[in-house]
């Protein structure tokens, strides 16, 4: 069959963005990989699927599946291209849109000036919601990779993080952060029996960080829209950062606020498409 899909991005994390209320389609998690292939398929980071809900007080099902194949719960930066994309589509007229994903349900807000407001829900802690193997939950826990303990904190925006801060690892810039050494060791840490994605943190002052972001199923991205919430809410968590913060990441800067507690974060940034195309199916 010809596919319709539009290419986003978000930030430079980028998306093949495919609307299946008005096509039908069930993808197997092999034809993904050769989807997001960058040399043999059309190339990205997540597939986002955008379908009909399941729950009438919601506007739509948002679907996201990393490069890998696997189905996952939650993607920030997908989420503000998402938004775009229904628009655009004429999907909706709504500039507040309720989605429902597997991790939870989101609402987002396109602003005057283009940019996405995102409320990512509340920010859960407790080892259990990635989930990570500990027996109590705490700011931070000690992991060990090839007989080095590191310091991570952990946090579940529907899909699980941990969060390095480079000071912890003994690097001054993020340049020097060992993301490709340590970011696939972690995800696949057997404390982590969903994976996770990996996030590393440079905290410059007390409202602007710097970040990396490892991802599951995807490896290093120019950027994770989850995993900034993810950083600044354990940052806030320890008492580092106030309650709005700027995140640059490789590719782009995000505003992310969280006033702590049982309170909503909320995550601001921009969402680009590229092109439109069609691909066949078989
Ligand atoms: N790029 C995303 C996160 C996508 C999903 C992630 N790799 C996972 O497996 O949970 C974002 O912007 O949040």
């Amino acid at each position: 069959m010809l596919l319709h899909f539009t290419k986003m991005h978000g930030l430079g994390n980028d998306f093949m963005v495919v609307d299946l209320i008005t096509q039908r389609l069930r993808l197997r998690d092999d034809q993904v990989r050769i989807l997001a292939d960058r040399h043999e398929g059309i190339g990205f980071d997540q597939l986002l699927i955008v379908e009909p809900p399941t729950d009438p007080d919601m506007d739509f099902r948002y679907r996201i599946f990393n490069a890998d194949g696997s189905e996952v719960e939650n993607c920030g930066n997908g989420a503000r291209c998402f938004a775009r994309f229904v628009l655009d589509q004429r999907l909706t007229h709504k500039r507040e849109i309720h989605v429902e994903t597997a991790g939870g349900p989101l609402i987002l807000k396109v602003e005057n000036d283009g940019r996405v407001r995102v409320d990512m829900g509340v920010p859960r802690f407790e080892p259990g919601a990635l989930p990570f193997e500990a027996n109590r939950d705490r700011p931070s826990h000690d992991l060990i990779v090839d007989g080095e303990t590191l310091e991570i904190s952990v946090v579940s925006l529907g899909n699980p993080h941990a969060v390095l801060r480079i000071d912890t690892l003994g690097v001054e810039t993020l340049d020097d952060a060992p993301v490709a050494r340590l970011g696939p060791a972690i995800e696949r840490h057997p404390r982590f029996p969903k994976r996770v994605n990996v996030g590393f943190m440079h905290i410059v002052s007390r409202r602007e960080i710097r970040l990396r972001v490892f991802e599951r199923g995807s490896g290093e991205t120019r950027a994770c829209g989850t995993g900034a919430c993810a950083a600044v809410a354990t940052g806030i968590r320890q008492g580092l950062l106030d309650a709005s913060v700027q995140v640059h990441l490789p590719g782009g800067e995000l505003t992310i606020d969280w006033a702590g507690g049982e309170s909503h974060l909320f995550m601001t940034g921009p969402a680009t498409r590229v092109f439109d195309g069609r691909i066949v199916i078989s």
